[in-house]
Order: C-alpha cells, then sequence, then structure tokens
C-alpha cells in the first residue's frame, strides 16, 4: 500500500452551502411538493447518520441503506431479489425507449453483453483524442472570454455534447448540431421533475405535462438519429465508416449468439448514451470548477499540474489531483443523488425486514456525506482521491456510477473525458465567482446541478 498523503487543515477547507438535513419528517403535500421540487431537500437528519433507515411515504415503504456491506448485498450479492422500480421506469422509459437504462431481465442482459466491449479500456483510450479535440476547442473559446463572464454550466454542457458527437457520430450531423443540442436539453428538462401522477402510479394513458412538453423535442431528436443510422448503414455496406460508437452499436455482436442489436435497440442506445452522458459529466465539471475558484490551494496544485503535463494532448495518467478534483466534486455533489430498486421477494437487510415490491434506494447524495462513513464530509478536499489515501475509502461508501451488475457502462469514459476536459479548462483560464452572484445551491433535475447556473469571471492563463 502507498504512503498516506497529508490532509489540508480543517480551517482551510472550502465546505459548500447545500440544503441542510430535515429535523422532522414532512407531510404528504410537503413532501410531494419538494419532492418535485428538488428531492435532495426531502432527506432528513437521521439519514446521514444511521446506517439504515425505512418507513413509510407517500410512494409506500421505502428503505435507504447506507451500510457498505448491506449496498454489496443489495446490488452485488442478491442483485437478483431487485429489479429497477416501477417509478424509475415510468420516468425513463418515455424518453430513452428500451436502452440499456431502461431495460430489465433478458433484454438488458442481451444488450449489457452486446455493449460491454464497446466501453472496454482500449477502446475508450481510443476516444482521448476526440476529448483532446473537444478541449482544445473549449479552452480556444474560454480564452476568448479574457476578463468577461462565462456561462459556466452551459459550456460544460456545451462540451461534453461536442464529446458525444465527436465519439458517437464522427460525421454526418445535420447542419445544426447546435440544435441537436438544444433539442436534448429541452427534452431532459421537460422530463425531468418528478410527476406526481407517476408517483402514485396512474396508467400511462393519463398524459402527463412533462412528457406532452417535451414530445416536439424528442420528435426532432429521434428523426435525426433515424437519419444518422440510415447514412451510417450505407456507408458501412461500403467500407467507408468511422470507428466512433455508432459504427461500433451497428456492428455490435451478442458474444454468445453472434445476433445484432436491432434498430430500435441501437437507436434507444444513442438516446440513452446522450440523455446519460452528457449532463452526468458537465455537471461533474461545473461542480469540480465551481469548488476550485472557492478553494486558492486547490486551484494551484491542479495549475501545477496541467502545467507540468506540457503542452498538447492530455493523458489521465499523468494528472492526478485533477482526476481527484473530479472525483471529489462528484462526491459532494453525485451527478445521480439516488438509486432505487424494487424487491422482487422478501428480503432483509440486516435486521430490516423488505417487504416484496417495496422500494429500497441507496443515495450517493446521503452516502457521500455519511457521517459515519465520511470525516468532515461537508468539506471539499480532493487528496481524499489521491492514491495512497484512495484506499482508505471503502468500496461501497463512493458511489457516483452505482454497482454491480447496473453499474454505469460510461464510467471510464466519462471519467477520462472530465479528466481530460477540466485540464483544457484549468490550463486556459482561472475562474472567478461574482460577489453578487446568486447562492450556488444544488437542484436534482435528474441530475444535480446548480439552481441558479453558475456564471464565473474567466481571467487568462494560456
Ligand atoms: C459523470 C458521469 C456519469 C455518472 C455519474 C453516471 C452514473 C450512472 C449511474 C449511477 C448508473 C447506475 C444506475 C442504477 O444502478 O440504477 C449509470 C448507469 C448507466 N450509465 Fe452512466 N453515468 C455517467 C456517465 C455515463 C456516460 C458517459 C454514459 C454513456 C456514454 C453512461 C451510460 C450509462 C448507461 C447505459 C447506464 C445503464 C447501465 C445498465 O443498466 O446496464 N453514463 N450511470
Amino acid at each position: 500500500m502507498s504512503a498516506t498523503i497529508d490532509l489540508p487543515e480543517p480551517a482551510t477547507r472550502f465546505r459548500p452551502t447545500v440544503p441542510p438535513p430535515l429535523k422532522e419528517p414532512l407531510g404528504l403535500f410537503e413532501f410531494l411538493r419538494a419532492a418535485r421540487k428538488n428531492p435532495i431537500t426531502t432527506w432528513m437528519d437521521a439519514h446521514f447518520k444511521l446506517p439504515v433507515v425505512a418507513a413509510e411515504s407517500a410512494m409506500g415503504r421505502i428503505t435507504l441503506v447506507s451500510d457498505p456491506a448491506l449496498i454489496r448485498y443489495l446490488l452485488i450479492e442478491n442483485a437478483d431479489g431487485y429489479r429497477k422500480d416501477d417509478l424509475q421506469r415510468r420516468v425513463l422509459a418515455p424518453g430513452l425507449g428500451n436502452g440499456l437504462l431502461s431495460a430489465e431481465g433478458d433484454e438488458w442482459r442481451l444488450q449489457r453483453r452486446t455493449l460491454a466491449p464497446i466501453f472496454n479500456a482500449r477502446t475508450v483510450q481510443g476516444f482521448s483524442d476526440a476529448m483532446n479535440a473537444a478541449g482544445a476547442r473549449l479552452g480556444r473559446r474560454l480564452v476568448r472570454r479574457d476578463g468577461k463572464p462565462v456561462d459556466v454550466a452551459l459550456e460544460m454542457t456545451r462540451v461534453t455534447l461536442d464529446v458525444l458527437e465527436r465519439t458517437i457520430f464522427t460525421q454526418g450531423l445535420p447542419s445544426d448540431p447546435d440544435a441537436l443540442g438544444r433539442a436534448i436539453t429541452r427534452f431532459l428538462e421537460a422530463v425531468g421533475p418528478i410527476d406526481p401522477l407517476d408517483v402514485f402510479g396512474v396508467p400511462d394513458f393519463v398524459p402527463r405535462i412533462g412528457r406532452l412538453r417535451a414530445r416536439p423535442a424528442g420528435r426532432f431528436f429521434a428523426e435525426v438519429v433515424d437519419a444518422l443510422i440510415a447514412r451510417r448503414k450505407a456507408l458501412m455496406g461500403q467500407g467507408e465508416a468511422p470507428r466512433d460508437l455508432l459504427t461500433l452499436l451497428l456492428a455490435a455482436q451478442d458474444p454468445e449468439t453472434g445476433n445484432g442489436l436491432s434498430d430500435l435497440a441501437v437507436k434507444a442506445n444513442i438516446v440513452t448514451f446522450i440523455a446519460a452522458g452528457h449532463e452526468t459529466t458537465a455537471n461533474s465539471l461545473t461542480w469540480a470548477l465551481y469548488c476550485l475558484s472557492q478553494d486558492p490551494a486547490a486551484q494551484a496544485r491542479v495549475e501545477a499540474e496541467v502545467d507540468a503535463a506540457g503542452p498538447g494532448d492530455f493523458a489521465v495518467e499523468r494528472l492526478p489531483f485533477t482526476r481527484a478534483v473530479i472525483e471529489e466534486a462528484m462526491r459532494l455533489f453525485p451527478p445521480v443523488p439516488f438509486l432505487s430498486r424494487q424487491a422482487i421477494r422478501d428480503d432483509r437487510l440486516g435486521r430490516i425486514k423488505v417487504p416484496r415490491g417495496s422500494l429500497v434506494m441507496v443515495a450517493p447524495w446521503v452516502l457521500h456525506r455519511h457521517h459515519l462513513l465520511w470525516e468532515d464530509p461537508e468539506a471539499f478536499v480532493p487528496e481524499r482521491f489521491l492514491p495512497g489515501n484512495r484506499d482508505a475509502i471503502p468500496r461501497f461508501a463512493y458511489l457516483p456510477f452505482g454497482a454491480g451488475p447496473r453499474v454505469c457502462i460510461g464510467q471510464s469514459f466519462s471519467i477520462q473525458e472530465a479528466v481530460i476536459l477540466l485540464a483544457h479548462v484549468v490550463r486556459a483560464v482561472r475562474f472567478r465567482l461574482p460577489e453578487d452572484h446568486p447562492p450556488i445551491t444544488p437542484l436534482h433535475r435528474v441530475t444535480l446541478r446548480p439552481e441558479h447556473g453558475l456564471r464565473m469571471e474567466a481571467e487568462r492563463r494560456a
């Protein structure tokens, strides 16, 4: 085991402001209002202090698990005893179709087997040129903003879409790629808030306002993807297709049967990769830049590391502190604030009974700030994730990407992407938060983002 690295003095640490845990449970209507507006405001003090909490709620019995051994049991040892819950499927499936994120049972197994090689270490590494190219373009854009305000959240969303476009569809995008980006963002915003009709299991034929609003954006998005698939198949037929995610998806074969994915599954997975992969990574970067702007020592250290890496492309292995900043930002602001499962049969989590059909949650938002698991949980301390210190973090105490068979398939892709992009930003500019900025507080809307955005002033470094 490598040597441990001293953590910064507690007095110098930055502690971001977040909604405080509740002392008393909310009534039904207050709970529903809070769950729709910002679900992270519904967690109680006890959730951050106890290993397991089971309670009755508007959604029936919910058990929140924050004990690493029990999480391991839930997500791995007894993963077959649970499935994604109805609420999640009702929210995800209308937008994402039957892609990997929302599929279940045999369909999920088949897709996972078929898609796994596309996200293996070697293939992902092959995308680092595209990530560096998108990062360099972002760097040039930021340098031009010297002395001016930058909408950091918007820029990070733009650059992660740029990466997806460069890795999924290396050619053949519609004439206005920003239109695709805007449609995706509108679509995700409209389906974002949890609909009370879904909470109460009202049948799908009853229209949901969010879904109706999302329809035009969804339709535009689907039409573009259809056209791209058709054009790409033609190129593959001529042996002229680029080796990007779209070609890999169309060529993917189930290692057991040799069968490929249906067109519908290819389309659902493209939509899934874009939806699951762009806001999550964009928000990690946004929070990382916010935390750095408030922590001069960490900012100086990341700048020194990036500068020492020299000009040109970045390689993740040479940026351990930059990576630690991303990982710590994802601890404090996990892009997926909770995972939920539904028990297929009666079970037990330690001494707590889990009745069949009830909801069990693991909430990175709670787990990553849990008093039993972290020292000074509210503080931004990237050093926790440096090699040497990292070994002290229990495997199931830090789960930004989930765990077990349904662990994020894009995990290495997004870590590599976030580290490379952050390095390009740090090489180009230093950000300063203006004093009159509205409070920076996290809003849980599918992912976790700053409620009033993040506008900072750029100071050119490059
Ligand atoms: C910071 C970035 C990301 C975070 C924090 C994240 C987080 C997660 C989490 C927590 C899950 C598990 C959900 C559960 O168990 O209920 C998941 C699943 C998934 N993620 Fe990610 N993700 C990120 C980036 C990406 C990217 C870049 C892609 C694709 C290009 C992606 C595609 C998926 C897919 C397809 C699944 C479903 C896997 C399955 O069920 O087999 N994610 N992600």
